[in-house]
């Protein structure tokens, strides 16, 4: 995927022979790639070179690729910093869509509508493109600075950032501080997580006496799949309120409970022996998950899927090294930041269970959230401002003075 020496270059104002800005096209290129589940072809991803950016492929999991690219900095002792961006995508329902999900037709606006132009493609490139500006502009980085481009976020991550985290290769990239997505804002500002809810994944089965569909049979599976939703979505109604009527709160602050499946029964007259109920649960970071967990075991037998016990926070601290890098260079673009948790599960949920810090940002400003969503798109100005915002950031964080314990 990415292009050589020769190849669309590093944008910044440079236009192809259509008018079109090099790292636009590229990103857009970069959009026709089917990366998306059941089935993701990662093989384009990972096929090509950059002259620029030293490339290593890891190809230790069962399905993915996992590829870590580095910029060395001046101090190689330094921990390094991670820019770190999934390549694989959600499936669509092409019906719905106004364009081909996968042609990144770009509009007259300029909005480009492609599956992964917000959920994260958008922000692979816009790495990519600092990194390389940084490079052309001779500007020497003190930390050097790894690009991860990992398979199956969109998956739970299990052959992808969960795996890599845990094995020695990942140890040795020495990382002291991490990004990852974000989410876009519809409004000026520009949302940055700094922690996420807790997935869980649960089905609770019931199961009840079975017998004929013709009578009051005592005990059966339906009943107890009554209680177990209701209670379920009682206390949906409760976190839906608390959210409503907090101007305080965003959706990372409260706990969302969705029913979304139900599995049993065999024929209408047939009382079943047993029916299954599953619920996806996201849990902020300062709830108490043992209690959760004693609830839930209350309601009934419950096998998780997902089940995120990680409560860590990346500090947002004035002091904090990191985050006054992250900050200060924000507010050098006048940029206005809005602290948030995250609502889903990203890869920043792995990297802080090893202890680094991570913050979740991608820089799309005046733009609906519509990841997983149908049309999803990105204008093509706020993808290049982004480019500008990324190169600030990482000159900054690279030049985050060292620490006591580095020297
Ligand atoms: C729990 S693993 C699945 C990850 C997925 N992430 C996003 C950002 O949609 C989610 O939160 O459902
Ligand atoms: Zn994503
Ligand atoms: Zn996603």
């Amino acid at each position: 995927m990415l292009p050589d020496k020769d190849g669309p270059g590093v944008g910044g104002g440079h236009s192809s022979p259509g008018g079109e800005d090099l790292s636009v096209s590229l990103f857009r290129e970069y959009l026709r790639l089917k990366t998306v589940h059941p089935d993701p072809d990662y093989g384009e991803t990972s096929s090509s070179q950059d002259a620029d950016i030293k490339m290593r492929l890891l190809d230790m999991c069962l399905l993915g690729l996992l590829s870590p690219i580095c910029r060395s900095g001046t101090n190689p002792t330094l921990k390094s910093i991670l820019l770190n961006s999934h390549t694989d995508v959600v499936p669509v329902y092409q019906e719905h869509w106004k364009y081909d999900a996968f042609s990144a037709f770009k509009d007259a606006e300029g909005n480009i509508f492609a599956r992964g132009s917000q959920d994260m493609k958008c922000v692979t490139i816009q790495y990519i493109q600092a990194v390389r500006r940084l490079k052309a502009e001779g500007r020497k980085l003190m930390r050097t600075v790894h690009l991860m481009f990992v398979p199956d976020e969109e998956v739970g991550g299990h052959k992808g950032m969960e795996t890599f985290v845990k094995h020695p290769e990942f140890n040795k990239l020495n990382i002291g501080f991490a990004l990852d997505e974000g989410l876009a804002n519809p409004g000026e500002a520009f949302t940055v997580f700094y922690g996420e809810r807790n997935p869980w994944w649960i089905t609770v089965h019931c199961p009840g006496s079975p017998g004929h569909g013709s009578r009051f049979v005592e005990n059966t599976a339906a009943e107890k799949l009554r209680q177990v939703i209701n209670s379920f979505l009682d206390f949906r109604e409760k976190e839906k309120q608390r959210l409503n009527t907090s101007e305080c709160f965003t959706l990372g602050d409260v706990t969302t409970v969705n029913m979304t499946m139900v599995k049993g029964g065999v024929a209408y007259n047939v009382i079943p022996a047993d029916m299954d109920v599953s619920f996806d649960l996201r849990i902020p970071p300062k709830v108490n998950l043992q209690v959760c967990t004693l609830v839930c075991l209350y309601e009934g037998v419950f096998h998780p899927l997902q089940k995120s016990m990680n409560q860590k926070l990346t500090s947002t601290a004035e002091n904090d090294p990191w985050w006054s890098a992250f900050s200060a260079a924000c507010k050098a673009m006048n940029l206005t930041l809005e602290k948030e948790i995250f609502p889903a599960a990203t890869d920043s949920r792995f990297i802080r269970a090893v202890g680094i810090p991570a913050i979740g940002f991608s820089p799309m400003n005046r733009t609906p959230i519509l990841l997983h969503d149908h049309n999803e798109y990105l204008n093509e100005r706020v993808f290049l401002k982004g480019i500008s915002v990324f190169e600030r950031l990482i000159s900054a964080l690279a030049s985050v003075p060292a620490f006591p314990d580095e020297a």
